[in-house]
């Protein structure tokens, strides 16, 4: 035997000298959710154990992401039905809920770097990402409110939108919004390989943002793609995005490893909803450990080739590491 593999594999020590991949707190953003009220910290039925917050909950939520190290949050509101409409015309109140989350963030926690969703979803009457005529999405009337809807979330004060609609040309009237304005270094994170999947159900349940009619598969890529994945995210680079994103995580890693090898701008993952609820499921259950398998997924993610991932398991994962 000329070679043993097994010899780099004999204890921890030599195991950790030659493991080629390793979590950090560095490695995540946190998604929250935001309700309107006070003192409210409610559990999300489909998701165990993940909370919405009013605003003077979240701002002591925050002050414990940063203490974890957990610097980079991304934010959802759940808006209330009497504001919705067709057009999200509460997505631009300067006061919306929001905006203000964003400026409650900032006050508990100037260093934080806050990010927020673009799309029309939680806004919309018909819950879609864009303006309904006739049963389909318009695309050109629904970025020009996304790239307003940007401008209000980065004069809140927003370090970086993230626009997760899937609307083409977004991502340049969004740049090109904020250019105009003079708001240089607003960053974008675009969702630029979203696929249309079915593990987003307890996420839609955490902001009952369900579509009204239909699915979203006129807008959102069909998970049997993965070339159209490159030209998405090339394009979405070229329109000025400062990091794309592939969602969801652990079925599309093949597309987040060709992604990193195709661009040289960061690559995020978005580990959705119902990837989050199936563990805590099968652990509930005691059919999987929990930790472990946590751990070993948010590992495969950066294995694949994230620079970072937006997850519902950071604090869980962070108290580990
Ligand atoms: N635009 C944000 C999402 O669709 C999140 C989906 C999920 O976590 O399931
Ligand atoms: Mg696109």
């Amino acid at each position: 035997m000329l070679i043993r593999n097994r010899r780099l594999r004999t204890n921890e020590v030599i195991r950790g000298l030659v493991r080629e991949t390793s979590l950090t707190p560095n490695d995540f953003i946190v998604p929250l959710f935001v309700v309107e009220g006070k003192n409210i910290k409610e559990e999300i039925a489909s998701m165990p154990n993940y909370f919405r917050y009013s605003l003077d909950l979240l701002e002591k939520e925050v002050k414990e992401l940063w203490d974890l190290g957990l610097k980079s949050v991304l934010i959802f509101v759940k808006v209330p039905d009497n504001l919705k409409d067709n057009k999200g015309t509460e997505a631009l109140n300067k006061d919306g809920l929001m905006q203000r989350a964003v400026k409650t963030i900032k006050d508990a926690v100037p260093e934080m770097l806050v990010m927020t969703d673009v799309a029309l979803d939680p806004y919309s009457s018909y819950g879609h990402d864009g303006i309904v005529e006739n049963g389909y999405i318009l695309n050109d009337p629904t970025k020009e409110v996304l790239a307003k809807m940007s401008l209000s979330h980065v004069q809140a004060g927003a370090d970086f939108v993230a626009p997760s609609d899937m609307m083409d040309g977004r991502i340049k009237a969004i740049r090109e919004l904020l250019e105009q304005e003079k708001h240089f270094n607003a960053g974008i994170l675009s969702y630029s390989a979203k696929y249309a999947s079915a593990f987003y159900g307890p996420f839609r349940d955490a902001l009952d943002s369900a579509p009204g009619f239909g699915d979203k598969k006129t807008y959102q890529m069909d998970p049997a793609n993965r070339e159209e994945a490159i030209k998405e995210t090339l394009q979405d680079i070229e329109e000025g995005a400062d990091m794309v994103m592939v969602k969801p995580g652990l079925c599309y890693l093949d597309i987040v490893r060709e992604i990193k090898n195709t661009v040289n701008v960061p690559v995020a993952v978005y580990q959705v909803s119902g990837e989050y609820s199936m563990l805590k499921a099968a652990a509930e259950k005691g059919w999987l450990d929990h930790d472990a398998v946590m751990l070993e997924q948010l590992t495969a993610i950066k294995r694949a080739g994230a620079q970072m991932i937006a997850s519902y398991f950071a604090k869980d994962a962070v108290k580990l590491l």
